[in-house]
């Protein structure tokens, strides 16, 4: 299995969602199969409790699962068919993580952050990633991961910690990492300012160790 991983710097809205679909389709158009994965950092566990002026249309699923309307591309862009577990909020993973605290599965040690809610996250991703989507019933080749947001929002950061690890679990020649950013060119200054996303930087580098 190989991840894409596709994040978003400075502004939300620069196309995140048309990056991972388009890529999905040309990676489909080379004969692979490709599923998708989107990750929202906020705390609500699926997007139908929100204002569509929030966050755009309520994209409404097969198993009944409303999503962010990014869901909604991939299907089209992909031909596929995706479930509720093809998108992961912090809201999500917090309540899986609690319920497993809950029944005992941690007893004894301390629940925390780092490592219990960023193995779920990339426990769930590995999960998800494997399941066939397009009728096929086949194992897909290439699961693209969305992550939701800028990298610069605190709630981004377990995720991005999680994804940062995940290199290591599943090796870094099955992952890279596209970032979607506004780089602005200030009038005075004259080039592009690269400092606008430092926080991506620190996390290529290790990337790239
Ligand atoms: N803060 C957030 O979780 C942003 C989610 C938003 N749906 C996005 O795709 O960017």
């Amino acid at each position: 299995m190989k991840y894409i991983v596709v994040t978003g710097g400075v502004v939300s809205g620069l196309g995140k969602g048309v990056t991972i679909s388009s890529i999905g389709r040309m990676l489909k158009n080379c004969g692979l199969k490709t599923t998708s994965i989107k990750i929202d950092p906020y705390l609500n566990t699926d997007a139908g409790t929100m204002s569509p002026f929030e966050h755009g249309e309520v994209f409404v699923l097969d198993d009944g699962g409303e999503v962010d309307l990014d869901l909604g591309n991939y299907e089209r862009f992909l031909s596929v068919r995706l479930s509720r577990d093809h998108n992961i909020t912090t809201g999500t993973v917090y309540q899986e993580v609690i319920l497993k605290e809950r029944r005992g599965d941690h007893l004894g040690k301390t629940v925390q952050v780092v490592p219990h809610i960023t193995d779920e996250i990339q426990d769930w991703i590995e999960r998800v990633a494997v399941t066939p989507v397009d009728g096929s019933g086949c194992c897909p080749d290439v699961c693209l991961v969305e992550v939701g947001g800028t990298v610069g929002d605190i709630e981004s950061m377990v995720f991005l910690e999680a994804l940062r690890q995940f290199q290591f679990r599943v090796g870094q020649e099955n992952m890279c990492l596209v970032h979607v950013s506004l780089m602005s060119v200030l009038g005075s200054v004259g080039h592009a300012k690269r400092i606008c996303c430092p926080l991506l930087f620190w996390w290529v580098d290790d990337y790239h160790q």
